[in-house]
């Protein structure tokens, strides 16, 4: 081993599997014990480093796209392949994600939420009295919620009312007005990427990866489902391409067609449309579920939440308040994606030999932070085990000015931070408002860090308040 890449100390592992047995018993204990041993930079196997400190990992946020890339092969062995395919398409992807930002900013996002209100008023009215599985719900209401910001202004332009089916499809299955009504792209769309993350997820489960041509049931799953998402996708932007420009836009792909900026290829169109499906997928539905949970443990949080939502008169879902509104709920939520990011788990592959703090690293190697350790660190956070919403409004901000990242940071953040945060004040405002919430198995329902980091089987009943 040459002078410039020393290795980086890390946990020695076992013969043949490494350190993948230790850390699939538990993985956040396996990181958090490898930090106190090895310090805030570790090895976790020959092609794997783990970086804890916010400074650095802001760095490597920062510089990616240049020496890192934020997307990763799930399978093995088609990485040559993919790493072209990404190089080509990058370039093209930031331009794209900057139109895209624009629909979804906080106006964009803002004037999104009675759209959204009614449909989530809509799912939890129908599950309400019954006990559910909390993470199905909320991420069906998620998914639905983002195919709907993408796609839901096809092909009419009625508003589905509160009490109406949240997809759209009218009550006894009868166009109003005798207008084609929107909902089913909306729905065609949202269980294709239900499915292809389903099979994504399978996947990633695992903490090796398999060789692209090992022809698993899992792997054959995964393509056939990126297919049929592809296929539905660019036949709904052939479609809203023939029926030509609206006065104005009504959704992501109004705005990315017609919207300013240079006009955009069926395959840009796509790129985007896929990478928000995907990227949203299940993350505010996970990050949902564990306020379901926040309120159980607390119910005068709840009660906290409900009163703000009072004087700022959130009475029904066609007239939402400002989320500014709302900034207790705002603090809540914030707290929440602290103690529970459900991005929990970030990487970057190295594709330039390049340098984090003292190490020389090199192509073919991975760069993971957890970001469950950097928020719930003493040395960033007072009282870091603690649930305190009160955090984020009393200016105690963390010590480190790089130790809160739900959103990622530098060029790849999220694109729908603020469509996500308004998507949570204004869904969590509304639960609690609505319903008292019963849980019975909440000591269960512990962290479970697998793609996304959920409350492992919550479920609950939502009782409508009188
Ligand atoms: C609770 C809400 C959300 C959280 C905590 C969250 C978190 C994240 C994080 C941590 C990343 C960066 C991953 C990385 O750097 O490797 C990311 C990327 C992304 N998110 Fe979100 N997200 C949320 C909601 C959404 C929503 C609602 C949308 C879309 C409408 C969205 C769209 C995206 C996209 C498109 C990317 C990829 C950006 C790129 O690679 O250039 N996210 N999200």
């Amino acid at each position: 081993m040459s002078e410039r890449y020393q290795p980086v100390p890390g946990p020695p592992g076992r013969f043949l599997v490494g350190n993948t047995y230790e850390y699939d018993q538990d993985r956040l204990a396996f990181l958090a014990r490898a930090q106190r041993d090895y310090g805030d930079v570790f090895r976790f196997s020959p092609t794997a480093v783990v970086v804890q400190d916010p400074e650095l990992i802001h760095d490597v946020l920062v510089r990616t796209n240049a020496e890192f890339r934020a997307e990763s092969p799930l399978v093995s062995g088609a990485a040559a392949r993919f790493q072209e395919l990404i190089d080509r398409r990058l370039p093209v992807w930031m331009s794209t994600r900057r139109k895209g930002w624009r629909g979804m900013n906080a106006a964009g996002s803002a004037a999104y939420g009675s759209r959204l209100l009614r449909q989530f008023a809509a799912i939890m009215d129908e599950r309400a009295g019954r006990e559910v599985e909390v993470l199905s719900l909320m991420k069906s209401f998620s998914g639905q919620a983002i195919a709907d910001f993408c796609l839901g202004g096809q092909p009419a332009h009625r508003q589905p009312a509160h009490g109406e089916p949240a997809h759209g499809e009218p009550a006894h299955g009868e166009p109003a007005d005798g207008q084609p009504v929107r909902g089913e792209p909306v729905r065609v769309v949202a269980e294709a990427v239900e499915r292809a993350a389903t099979a994504a997820s399978a996947l990633m489960a695992s903490s090796l990866t398999l060789p692209h041509w090992w022809p698993t049931p899992r792997i054959r799953r995964f393509r056939r489902t990126a297919r049929e998402v592809r296929s539905v996708l660019l036949e709904q932007i052939a479609a809203r391409r023939a029926a030509g420009a609206r006065p104005h836009p009504e959704d992501l792909l109004d705005e990315l067609l017609h919207g300013e900026g240079a006009e955009l290829s069926d395959e840009a169109v796509y790129d985007v449309l896929n990478v928000v499906l995907r990227a949203s997928h299940g993350v505010p539905g996970a990050s949902l579920s564990w306020i379901v949970r926040q309120f159980a443990l607390d119910p005068d949080l709840a009660a906290r939440v409900r009163k703000e939502a009072g004087d700022a008169r959130l009475t029904t879902p066609d007239d939402p308040p400002d989320p500014a509104a709302l900034p207790y709920t705002e603090a809540v939520i914030k707290e929440v994606l602290r103690m529970y990011p459900p991005t929990w788990l970030m990487g970057r592959d190295i594709v330039r030999e390049t340098r984090v703090g003292e190490w020389n690293l090199r192509p073919g190697q991975q760069v993971m932070f957890c970001t469950y350790l950097v928020h719930r660190d003493p040395r960033w956070w007072t009282y870091p085990e603690e649930f305190l919403p009160e955090r984020w409004l009393g200016g105690d901000v963390p010590h480190s000015r790089y130790a809160y990242l739900p959103f990622g940071a530098g060029p790849r953040i999220c694109l729908g931070n603020q469509l996500g945060m308004t998507q949570l004040v204004l869904a969590t405002a509304w639960l609690a408002a609505r319903f008292d919430i019963e849980v019975s198995d909440l000591d269960s329902a512990v962290p479970a860090p697998q793609a996304l980091l959920v409350p492992r089987g919550l479920r609950a009943v939502f009782h409508p308040r009188a």
